[in-house]
């Protein structure tokens, strides 16, 4: 890629011509696992984003490339029954980790079909593209990864098929972009038809940036007020990968699922989000970071490395919790504000050879 303009515009280079997107990434401050059964839980978006690209092909074919997976994959689209047949595809036939990008790929076609004026035929209305995405994100580690990857793809499929649209059948009438709302259902629907059970925690956080709560599974941006936001933006985290996790987040939510404790541990955590709204106390908050995390603990998908990185966090920051599905992954630190202590803790995490850190910044959509 040789053009570093992320910001969505189309004719990124004269010999590409392709369309540039991007998408952040998100945490879980508090809540995960206990969203999918309704209670509430707070995230944000962050800064390490899902790049990807879009061009136009000749061959009537749908090609993906995944540059962090190394995999590649091609659909055909020559005929009226190969589309249908890729719209109505069951995506858990797939058993490679393209599913989730083929998958929004498919459910943005399937949208778009149902929210085209009738009159346009299929064959028109897709027309075949290659596709390329790269993560800053660590793949399957907690932050929304797979948010990520599916928001990009699909805010690329429907930029280029808008404007195609808007070119050649539609010359009259205004193409209006999606949503972010419409993106973020879009992707919700992805992570539904592959994980089984989700929540809309991270697709929603990705598409609208800044600080959610999800309750009910709904969201609501009237949920937080404003002086818990605001107090929210004075903390500063440490993002910790720290060991790669065996299993994906789709396992993780079943196997939890089945917990026989985890309604009481669920609305313990509940209760905990309901003192996290009122405070504004960032050694409060931190303590509520780790009840959180000992809740999770009990739930079984914490790990020994995951644990010594909160004892860290607790010693030297001022409380910790793991972020994400967990099984491994991610771990995130609420700094204080003297930095000699995050130099001693750095260095002791260091020492235990965590894969990663990261100063991220909360990001805000534009
Ligand atoms: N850069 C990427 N390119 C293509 N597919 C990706 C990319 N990143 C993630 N994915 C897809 O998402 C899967 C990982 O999703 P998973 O939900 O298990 O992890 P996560 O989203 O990082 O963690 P969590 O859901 O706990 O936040 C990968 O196996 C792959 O299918
Ligand atoms: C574990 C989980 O709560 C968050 C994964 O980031 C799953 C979900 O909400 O769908
Ligand atoms: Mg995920």
């Amino acid at each position: 890629m040789k053009n570093n303009d992320f910001n969505g515009n189309y004719d990124c280079n004269s010999d590409c011509n392709c369309i540039l997107e991007q998408s952040p990434s998100k945490i879980i401050l508090f809540g995960e696992h206990a969203v999918v059964d309704g209670y509430p839980a707070i995230s944000m978006a962050i800064d390490l984003k899902t790049h990807g690209t879009i061009k136009k092909l000749e061959s009537k074919k749908i090609k993906v490339n995944l540059e962090d997976l190394n995999e590649e994959i091609e659909i055909n689209i020559e005929t009226e029954e190969e589309i249908r047949n890729f719209l109505s595809l069951d995506i858990n036939t797939i058993d490679k980790n393209v599913k989730y990008v083929v998958c929004a790929i498919k459910n943005t076609l399937n949208y778009l079909n149902e929210n085209t004026n009738p009159d346009v035929n299929i064959n028109d209305l897709i027309v075949p593209f290659e596709l390329t995405l790269h993560s800053e994100t660590p793949v399957s580690c907690g932050l929304g990864s797979s948010a990520s990857a599916v928001l990009t793809t699909i805010k690329l499929v429907s930029k280029l098929l808008g404007s195609e649209l808007l070119v050649r059948l539609l010359p009259s009438e205004d193409f209006t972009s999606l949503s972010n709302l419409e993106m973020a259902e879009i992707a919700y629907s992805v992570e539904k038809e592959i994980q089984g059970r989700a929540s809309i925690t991270d697709t929603y956080t990705v598409s609208m940036g800044g600080i959610l709560e999800i309750t009910n599974n709904e969201y609501d941006p009237n949920n937080l007020n404003n002086k818990f936001v605001e107090f929210i933006k004075t903390c500063n985290f440490l993002i910790v990968y720290v060991e790669e996790r065996s299993r994906k987040t789709a396992e993780l939510v079943q196997e939890v699922g089945n917990n026989s404790k985890k309604d009481e541990i669920f609305s313990k955590i509940g209760e905990i989000i309901l003192k996290l709204k009122t405070c504004n106390d960032k050694v409060e908050f931190g303590n509520l970071m780790v009840q959180n995390h000992n809740l999770l603990k009990e739930l079984n998908i914490s790990t020994e490395k995951i644990d010594q990185v909160i004892e860290l966090g607790s010693k030297y920051g001022l409380g910790a919790k793991l972020t994400g599905a967990g099984g491994g992954g991610c771990a995130i630190i609420l700094l204080d504000d003297d930095s000699l202590h995050k130099k001693e803790l750095i260095d002791n995490l260091k020492k235990i050879s965590v894969k990663g850190i990261f100063e991220c910044k909360m990001y805000l959509e534009s």
